[in-house]
Order: structure tokens, then C-alpha cells, then sequence
């Protein structure tokens, strides 16, 4: 969608205490997977609190490139669906743009089917690795067509009869889990997916709500074996979806680090797959009250008010990692400001999502004075409390890399710090987070576009 646009710079500053309640835009997991299961489903599904971020629209375009149809009610989202195993054939390549769970997700989806699917996105997706679906899609029979090192555009051509297989997901990632679980949708007999390391539970809960016939045994050591009875009928939905915590988690941590800050954000989604960052932060000493705890559709929801806080670093243990996954870059950020070093590690994962963003963080933290340690898959920051020297008076821009996490993470660093922190290009911004620079501006933060 953006392909080509031009980058578009900004700027934020030091800014006084930030103040005021937000509610954040509905959670981008949730959104892709509303879309899909909807689509696929037969009968009506009704979506409250739809992310319409870039990438799920993607998503959603995909869809009804393959015969569901989608249209605005009001707040709402309406699709009808095709049915389970009635997609048709897309006439176009089916554009992600910056998405991976969008495109690892949807070949998941539509890769068993017996006609051809072709998959492409933006510059930033198309460096990314897809080996990790294409080859449990690859052993169930389907026929792949990718470019060199398994990357887009890749085409795909199912079997008539794919084979279902009992798959041990390889490295902490939902999205090769849920590729194979919806490869399974379409699979005649069970498809096993065994998760050494638990991920965010998404797939697994909606398909459940969506009548799939999914069942989930975790052993003494954590090690989950999910089973999904193939070929079986989806059921359309009525879904609310809560505000996204990885996107609560810029708002949050800008309100840590200003002094005098006090804000609350409200409805976010606090599935335990989601919530290491909170932890973490509160590990660090963060004011970060929960309040109003509730269940709504079936995950765990909350208020949180947040206040400035004095934090201390501390060493995040790796097996929290996959529930904080997308927060390690605004973790560094908040690490910053804290008194003494902050220790992430077991950050592989980092190097492979929308820009390598354990090299991303250190090379901006670098550009804007602090001292940090980048090691094959570990970071060290080591914290200036009170911010002086931080950012760059002479206007050096981080480098975002086409990754709206690195954007948005290195605006909060700006807030807090002495000089301006400046980044090329905010665009990306709009896949994840579009209402971001007016919320954070409500809220009394000094971020802005800067003219090129
Ligand atoms: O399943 C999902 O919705 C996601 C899984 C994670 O990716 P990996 O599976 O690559 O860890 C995460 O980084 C991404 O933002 C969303
Ligand atoms: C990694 C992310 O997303 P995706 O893999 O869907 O591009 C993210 O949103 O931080």
C-alpha cells in the first residue's frame, strides 16, 4: 500500500507531564484472525473494535479476494463467509504489504487448496524468512514456488488430498503454530501441532469459539500438543476485540519516563500470552495500576493507570521472551531512563521481524547517547536516569528501517529526553498504530511530522 511513498520524518521532545485517559485502537493478532475465521466461517460474523491498521486491511482484502464478503456497519464489521474449505481461487497475487502474520497466516489458510495462490509484500517483508511455514506446508503435500531463501513472492498449489502431520513447532513463533493449525482446517483427519515454548493463544481460543473441533494438553514441562479435527464447520461470530497491549505498550511507557505524567489507558487486552512487558516494567519499579479486571469474550481485559516512575534495571529472563516479543524495543527505550543496566536476552527472534530490531535498537540508541551492548542475541542498555545528554542535538535521524515499532519506540525516547530524537520515515506507523501521533499529542507529548 505504502510501497514507495515517500519516508516521511518526525520529531518528538521533551515534553511535560503527559495526562488523560485513551482507549487504544482493537488488537492486531485478533483483527488479522476476525478477518480470516470470518471469512472463512460460514454465516455472518460481527466485529467490534477492528484494528483498521494497513496490515489488517491487507488481510481483509485477501479475503475477499477469495470470495468472503466484507463491508462496514456503522463501528461495525460485517462478512459473510465462504464456508470451511469453499475459498476461491484469487484471480491477483494477494498483496500483504508489511505483514508477516498476514502473509504467514494466510498460506497457512489457503496453501492446501487445489489451485495456485500467489503471495507478495513490501521491501521489509520480502527480506523476511517463510521456510518456517512453507516447509510443514511443503510436508503436507503442497507445492511451493519461492524466491531464493524461501522469501516472496512466493506461489503456492495444494494437493487434492492434503496429509495432515503432528508438527513440533521449531523456534517460539504464533505464527508458524497458527500456519499449520489453519493448513489443518483444510486436512482431512487430525493435524498436530506440538509448542515446546507456549505463544500467544489466539488461534487457538477463536478457532474453539468458532466451533473448530481443537483440543490443547499441556504436560509438566509446558509443552503443548494442540490436535484440530480437519475438514470439520466454522460457524460465523459476534467478536469485541480489546485494545491492543503491544500498541498500550508506546502510551505506557512515554507516561513512565515524563515526569509528572498520570494517564490511563482503558480496555486493554491482558491474555497472559501478551503481558511479559507489564511484568517487566513492574519488575523495574513502574506505578502500573490494573484496575477493572474483567472477561470479555472470553479474554482477559483491564484499565491501567500509569504514573511517572523511577525505574531500576534488571535482567529479563529469557523464558518470558514470546509474551513481550514485539515490546523489546520500547523496553530499551524505557531501560534508558532507568538507574543502572537492563539485560534482555534470548532475542533471536528480534533479527527477523519487520527490520533485524536487536541491531535497529542499538544503532538508535547509539545515534542518540546511550551506551548499549548488542550481542548475537542479547541487548544490554545501560540507563541515564535523568535524561541529559540523550538524544541528538545535531539532528541525526534514526534509521526505522520500514518497522513502525522502531519508529514509534524511539518518538517516546525523544520525549524524555534532553535533546530531540528524530526518525526518517513515521509512515509505517499506520500498519500497526494509525491514530498514534494524535493520541500521544492528546495526551500532551510533543511529537510531530517534520516537512522534508
Ligand atoms: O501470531 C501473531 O499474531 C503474531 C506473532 C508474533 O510473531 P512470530 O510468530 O514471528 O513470533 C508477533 O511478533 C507478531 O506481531 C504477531
Ligand atoms: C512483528 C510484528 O508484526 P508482523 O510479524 O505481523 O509483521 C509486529 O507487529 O511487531
Amino acid at each position: 500500500m505504502l510501497h514507495g511513498s515517500a519516508p516521511r520524518p518526525a520529531t518528538a521532545r521533551k515534553s511535560a507531564g503527559l495526562a488523560g485517559s485513551v482507549r487504544i485502537p482493537g488488537d492486531k493478532s485478533i483483527s488479522h484472525r476476525s478477518f480470516m475465521f470470518g471469512g472463512l466461517a460460514s454465516g455472518e460474523t460481527r466485529i467490534t473494535g477492528l484494528l483498521e491498521g494497513e496490515d489488517v486491511i491487507n488481510t481483509g482484502r485477501a479475503m475477499q479476494a477469495m470470495g468472503a464478503r466484507i463491508r462496514k456497519d456503522g463501528a461495525q464489521w460485517v462478512i459473510d463467509g465462504t464456508g470451511n474449505g469453499a475459498l476461491l481461487a484469487p484471480d491477483a497475487p494477494l498483496d500483504f504489504g508489511n505483514a508477516g502474520t498476514g502473509v504467514r497466516l494466510t498460506m497457512g489458510l489457503v496453501g492446501t487448496y487445489d489451485f495456485r495462490s500467489t503471495f507478495t509484500g513490501d521491501a521489509s517483508l520480502s527480506k523476511r524468512p517463510m521456510g518456517r511455514v512453507l516447509n510443514p506446508l511443503r510436508e503436507m503435500g503442497v507445492q511451493v514456488s519461492a524466491s531464493e531463501g524461501d522469501r516472496l513472492p512466493v506461489t503456492l498449489r495444494g494437493p487434492g488430498t492434503p496429509s495432515p502431520i503432528r508438527y513440533r513447532v521449531p523456534m517460539a513463533s504464533a505464527q508458524v503454530k497458527s500456519a499449520v493449525l489453519l493448513a489443518g482446517l483444510n486436512t482431512p483427519g487430525v493435524t498436530t501441532v506440538i509448542e515446546p515454548v507456549m505463544t500467544r493463544d489466539h488461534t487457538e481460543k477463536m478457532l474453539q469459539g468458532f466451533g473448530a473441533a481443537l483440543s490443547v494438553e499441556t504436560d509438566g514441562d509446558g509443552v503443548r500438543t494442540i490436535r484440530l479435527e480437519g475438514r470439520g464447520k466454522l460457524k460465523g461470530q459476534v467478536i469485541d476485540i480489546p485494545g491492543d497491549p503491544s500498541s498500550t505498550a508506546f502510551p505506557l511507557v512515554a507516561a513512565l519516563l515524563v515526569p509528572g505524567s498520570d494517564i490511563t489507558i482503558v480496555n486493554v487486552l491482558m491474555n497472559p500470552t501478551r503481558t511479559g512487558l507489564i511484568l517487566t516494567l513492574q519488575e523495574m519499579g513502574a506505578n502500573i495500576e490494573v484496575l477493572n479486571t474483567r472477561l470479555a469474550g472470553g479474554e482477559d481485559v483491564a484499565d491501567l493507570r500509569v504514573r511517572h516512575s523511577e525505574l531500576k534495571g534488571v535482567t529479563v529472563p529469557e523464558e518470558r521472551a514470546p509474551s513481550m516479543i514485539d515490546e523489546y524495543p520500547i523496553l530499551a527505550v524505557a531501560a534508558c531512563f532507568a538507574e543502572g543496566a537492563t539485560i534482555m536476552k534470548g532475542l533471536e527472534e528480534l533479527r527477523v521481524k519487520e527490520s533485524d530490531r536487536l541491531s535497529a535498537v542499538a544503532d538508535g540508541l547509539k545515534l542518540n547517547g546511550i551506551d548499549c551492548d548488542e550481542g548475537e542475541d542479547f541487548l544490554v542498555v545501560r540507563g541515564r536516569p535523568d535524561g541529559k545528554g540523550l538524544g541528538n542535538a545535531a539532528g541525526g535521524r534514526v534509521s526505522t528501517h520500514l518497522d513502525h515499532r522502531i519508529a514509534m519506540s524511539f518518538l517516546v525516547m525523544g520525549l524524555a529526553s534532553e535533546h530531540a530524537v528524530m526518525i526518517d520515515d513515521a509512515a509505517m506507523i499506520a500498519t500497526s498504530f494509525p491514530e498514534f501521533m494524535q493520541l500521544m499529542t492528546g495526551l500532551g507529548a510533543k511529537v510531530e511530522a517534520v516537512p522534508e
